[in-house]
Parts: structure tokens; C-alpha cells; sequence
């Protein structure tokens, strides 16, 4: 099925709550996120950016230099908190987001969906772009996909059972294995965006339950 099907197919269920996408660094939450934004006709959010803008401006990277990451965390609470009021975004969440418990109350308030990507893509796409903006993966020397990696791969141990919360889980490795690709590599935005609605069209199903609404 078309992206635009599938949004046309599930649109009148979400009833104009938010989309929520969590996942590591690199996961793809804004890539996806906008394409899914645009074909729902929602508006776009990213966290981080929104965070930025309260701090003057200031880049996440600076903002843990200056003032700490447990700043930036109340910061990122703060912003979820105002998201949780607003209807009809697709808000890509700092790939932390997930750490702290209150913010799943404010994320609930939405449909949130996880993109789970093995580590040797995240690291690949990360070690590409360079680890500067990325405040807990920046290092200066050594092999940049290496580094990424190993703190990526500690950090997603960390983190597995509080993404978990998410309603919906976007395996890419398992859609690769369905869809016959050797790997997650050729899987396009478009691609996991579908996947995406499939999942939330899944999960309104199984909210409705036994109730008289049928899609
Ligand atoms: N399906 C895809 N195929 C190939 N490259 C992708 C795909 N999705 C995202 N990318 C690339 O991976 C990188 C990370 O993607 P993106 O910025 O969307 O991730 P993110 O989850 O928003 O990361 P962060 O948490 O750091 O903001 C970008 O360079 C993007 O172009
Ligand atoms: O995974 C994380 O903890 C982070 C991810 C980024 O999106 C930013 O929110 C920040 O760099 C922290
Ligand atoms: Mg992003």
C-alpha cells in the first residue's frame, strides 16, 4: 500500500494526537519523522531544536558543555510537557528522551513509536556525519565508527526497556529479513514510514479493542 493510503486509512483514528518518535542517535526519527508529517498534513517538531531555540539559540552541544546535561533534561521534560497539550505533530524526541519516567507520561498523551536500528547502521550513519553535535558520542581521536559503537552499544543496553515503553516497535533488521534485503541499509524513509502507520493502524486496532469501530 501507498503512504499516502495508509495515512488516508488510519488519519480519522488518530483523532489528531501526536506522533512521537524515540530512538538512539541516528535512528532516523527526523528523516522519517517529516516525511510522515508531511503526507498526515501534521505539523514537524524536533525536540532538540525546540530546546536549542529556548536556550537562545544555543547548540546541544554547548548547552551540555555550559550548563550540564541534567539542564538539558529538565529542559527536554519541560518542552514535552507543552507537546503533550498541542494536537496533529510529529514530534522526533533527543534520542534521551526515553530516560526519564515523566516524560512517558507527556509522550502518552500521543502514540509513540520506536525506531530500532541495529548499532552498525547507527554507526555508520553517525561516524559519516561526525560525532560533533552528539555531546555523549564526541570523541577526537580513534576510529570514529569504532568509538561511536561501542558507546552507542553501551548506551542502548542502558536503554532498551525504557524505548520498549514505546506503543509501537519499527524493527528494521526484522523488516529487512521480511522484505528479502541483505541488510537495513536499502530501506528508504519512505519505506520505514509506511511501516510506521502499519504499526500505529496495529496498535489503534488493538486500543479499540472489542469496541464497535471498525476500519
Ligand atoms: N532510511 C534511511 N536510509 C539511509 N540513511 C538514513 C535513513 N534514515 C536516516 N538516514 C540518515 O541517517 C542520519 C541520521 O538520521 P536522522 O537525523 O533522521 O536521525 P535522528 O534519529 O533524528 O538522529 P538524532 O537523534 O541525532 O537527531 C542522517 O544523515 C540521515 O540522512
Ligand atoms: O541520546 C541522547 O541522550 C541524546 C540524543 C540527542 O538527540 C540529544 O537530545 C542529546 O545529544 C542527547
Ligand atoms: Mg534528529
Amino acid at each position: 500500500m501507498s503512504l499516502k493510503n495508509k495515512s488516508q486509512e488510519i488519519e480519522p483514528y488518530l483523532s489528531g494526537r501526536c506522533i512521537y518518535l524515540v530512538g538512539m542517535m541516528g535512528s532516523g526519527k527526523t528523516t522519517v519523522g517529516k516525511v510522515i508529517s508531511q503526507v498526515l498534513s501534521y505539523s514537524f517538531c524536533d525536540s532538540d531544536s525546540l530546546i536549542e531555540q529556548e536556550v537562545n539559540g544555543t547548540p546541544v552541544s554547548d548547552i551540555f558543555q555550559l550548563h550540564g546535561e541534567g539542564f538539558f533534561r529538565d529542559k527536554e521534560t519541560q518542552i514535552l510537557q507543552k507537546l503533550s497539550r498541542m494536537h496533529r505533530i510529529v514530534v522526533s524526541t533527543g534520542g534521551g528522551a526515553v530516560t526519564r519516567p515523566i516524560n512517558w507520561k507527556y509522550m502518552h498523551s500521543g502514540i509513540s513509536v520506536w525506531l530500532d536500528v541495529p548499532l552498525e547502521a547507527l554507526a555508520k550513519r553517525i561516524s559519516a556525519v561526525g560525532t560533533k553535535s552528539r555531546p555523549l558520542l564526541h570523541s577526537d581521536s580513534g576510529d570514529a565508527y569504532r568509538n561511536a559503537y561501542k558507546r552507542l552499544s553501551t548506551l542502548l543496553e542502558e536503554r532498551s526497556e525504557a524505548y520498549a515503553n514505546a506503543n509501537a516497535r519499527i524493527s528494521l533488521q526484522n523488516m529487512a529479513a521480511r522484505l528479502g534485503h541483505r541488510d537495513v541499509t536499502s530501506l528508504s524513509p519512505v519505506i520505514i514510514a509506511i511501516e510506521v502507520l502499519g504499526q500505529i493502524e496495529n496498535y489503534l486496532r488493538d486500543e479499540e479493542g472489542t469496541s464497535t469501530v471498525t476500519f
